[in-house]
């Protein structure tokens, strides 16, 4: 019998922020989201992140620790006048959040300029978004991932599906428009369940043949159209691993950039003891097997993957802390340890 769901902790937001400070925050973004103009303003004051290709522009501190540059405009359009580039194209920045002090934020991909020329300049690198979880503090962890996913939308949906005449953005990019058809496209993401499989003493852990050597996560799969996140959750675990789930609870959901922007659910959920035998649908996964809390609180020390000389993962280890998957893995451990 699936219980219902139940939320497992209160996030930050729902105990320390101010309601009013956060109520003025959230309309004056949704003003700038929707009226040119006033983005436009915005621009001129706000900040941007670079990308390149669609990876972000990181800075490395003085300590050793890893920083997302928040360029103001007018030096992005100093770096493309420097490169001989129309410093016009900063126009093209998309708007992504703002500030507590309400300064709004920019995802900028320099496209097919030079990397090198413009890391140098920045004092920067360009480094793949998968990398960048690893190195990023929390906070800035949500602000890369959703830069990245609106360029991405952006750079894909150029053409309108119906008629294939271009589409037109506004300007802060929060959606695209199809003047011959009349379709104004918004930004999507594909729903996916994610779960963390429980028989009371362990949790069930898989790995794509795709995933860097070592690491296994919590098991994970696109909802169809038409189903409830609860049936995808029990569809998507006997598919996989075949095995049939009795309880479920809701712990938490974030966006995901990849493939292409996805809204994970993520969920605990268990299996009768006296059934945990797994079989691997080999298609989807290369290996799914139980884990011992003593082995998971072991990967869940590595800040990141554990490596020979030859700079292969040696050990099992998880995903990084920014993944919801570390944070299903993080409570399952934490409960077990109450437990024992
Ligand atoms: N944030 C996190 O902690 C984690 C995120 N994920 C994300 O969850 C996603 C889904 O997990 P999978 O096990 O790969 O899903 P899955 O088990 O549904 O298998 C993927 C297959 O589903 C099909 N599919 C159906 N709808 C799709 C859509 N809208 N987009 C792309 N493919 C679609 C494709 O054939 C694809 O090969 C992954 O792409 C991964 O990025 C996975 C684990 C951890
Ligand atoms: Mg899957």
């Amino acid at each position: 019998m699936l219980q219902p769901l139940r939320i497992l902790f209160r996030p930050k937001w729902m105990v320390s922020r101010s309601s009013a400070s956060y109520v003025s925050r959230m309309r004056h973004l949704n003003k700038i989201k929707e009226e040119d103009e006033a983005c436009r303003a915005a621009l001129q004051s706000g900040n941007i992140f670079l990308y390149h290709k669609l990876a972000p522009l990181l800075r490395r501190t003085d300590s050793g620790i890893y920083q997302l540059p928040a360029l103001q405009t007018k030096d992005v359009e100093g770096i493309l006048e420097k490169l001989g580039e129309d410093k016009e194209m900063v126009k093209e920045s998309i708007l992504i959040n703002c500030t507590e002090q309400n300064k709004a934020q920019f995802s900028f991909d320099v496209g097919a300029i030079e990397q090198t020329a413009v890391e140098e300049l920045c004092r920067g690198t360009f480094v793949d978004l998968r990398k960048a979880f690893f190195l990023l503090r929390g906070s800035e962890a949500p602000l890369v991932a959703r830069g990245q996913a609106l360029l991405r939308w952006h750079q894909t949906n150029g053409f309108c599906s119906f008629s294939g005449q271009p589409t037109h953005r506004n300007q802060s990019g929060s959606q695209r428009v199809c003047h011959s058809s009349g379709i104004t496209y918004y930004p999507k993401m594909s729903p996916v369940v994610i779960v963390l499989v429980s028989d009371g003493k362990r949790c069930l852990l898989g790995r794509q043949s795709t995933f860097p050597r070592g690491m296994y996560s919590a098991l994970a799969g696109f909802c169809d159209i038409g189903e409830t996140m609860e049936e995808a959750l029990r569809r998507e675990i006997a598919e996989e691993v075949g095995l049939e789930v009795e309880s479920i609870q809701y712990s938490g959901s974030q966006h995901w950039p990849f493939p292409q922007s996805s809204f994970m659910v993520a969920c605990h959920a268990t299996v009768n003891p006296d059934k945990t035998q797994v079989s691997v649908d080999k298609v989807e996964l290369e290996d799914a097997r139980w884990f011992s809390l003593e082995e998971v609180q072991e990967a869940l020390t590595f800040k990141a993957p554990p490596r020979n000389n030859k700079g292969e993962p040696t050990v099992f280890w998880v995903p990084p802390s920014y993944a919801i998957a570390n944070r299903l893995i993080q409570e399952w451990a934490n409960q077990q340890h109450l437990k024992s």
